[in-house]
C-alpha cells in the first residue's frame, strides 16, 4: 500500500463515520416523529373510546417491518426486536407511563371565570 492509498483510506474512513453519525441522527429523529404520531393516535383512540392496546395492529406492524427487512437483506430478528421495543415505548407513552409521553396539560388560571371573586 502506498502513502497515497493510506491517505485515501483514512479520508474514506472519516467520510463513512460522518455518514454513520448522520444516519443515527436520522434514526433518532424518526423515532421521535413516530412517537408524536402514536401520541396523536392515543388521543384519537381516547376520544373514540377505544383501548390503547391494539395487539392485532401491533402484530401487523411488526410483520410488515420483518417482511421489509427480509426483502432488503437486513437482519430480520434485529428489526423485529427494534420495532417491538419502539412499540412498547410508544404504548407506555400513550398510557402516560413514560416521561417521554404527553406533557402535563398547563395549569389553568386559578380563577377561570375571570372575576376576582369580588
Ligand atoms: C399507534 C397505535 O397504538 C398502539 C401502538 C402501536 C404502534 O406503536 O405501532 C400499535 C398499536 C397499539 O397497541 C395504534 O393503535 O395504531
Amino acid at each position: 500500500m502506498t502513502d497515497a492509498d493510506g491517505a485515501d483510506d483514512a479520508g474514506r474512513l472519516e467520510e463513512i463515520r460522518e455518514r454513520i453519525l448522520e444516519l443515527d441522527q436520522a434514526l433518532v429523529e424518526l423515532v421521535g416523529e413516530r412517537r408524536d404520531l402514536v401520541l396523536e393516535v392515543g388521543r384519537l383512540k381516547a376520544s373514540l373510546g377505544l383501548p390503547v392496546l391494539d395487539p392485532g395492529r401491533e402484530a401487523r406492524v411488526v410483520r410488515r417491518a420483518a417482511e421489509l427487512a427480509r426483502e432488503g437483506g437486513v437482519d430480520e430478528e434485529l428489526v423485529r426486536d427494534v420495532i417491538w421495543r419502539i412499540i412498547a415505548s410508544a404504548r407506555d407513552a400513550q398510557e402516560g407511563r413514560s416521561r417521554w409521553g404527553p406533557p402535563e396539560p398547563p395549569a389553568g388560571p386559578a380563577n377561570p371565570s375571570g372575576s376576582d371573586g369580588v
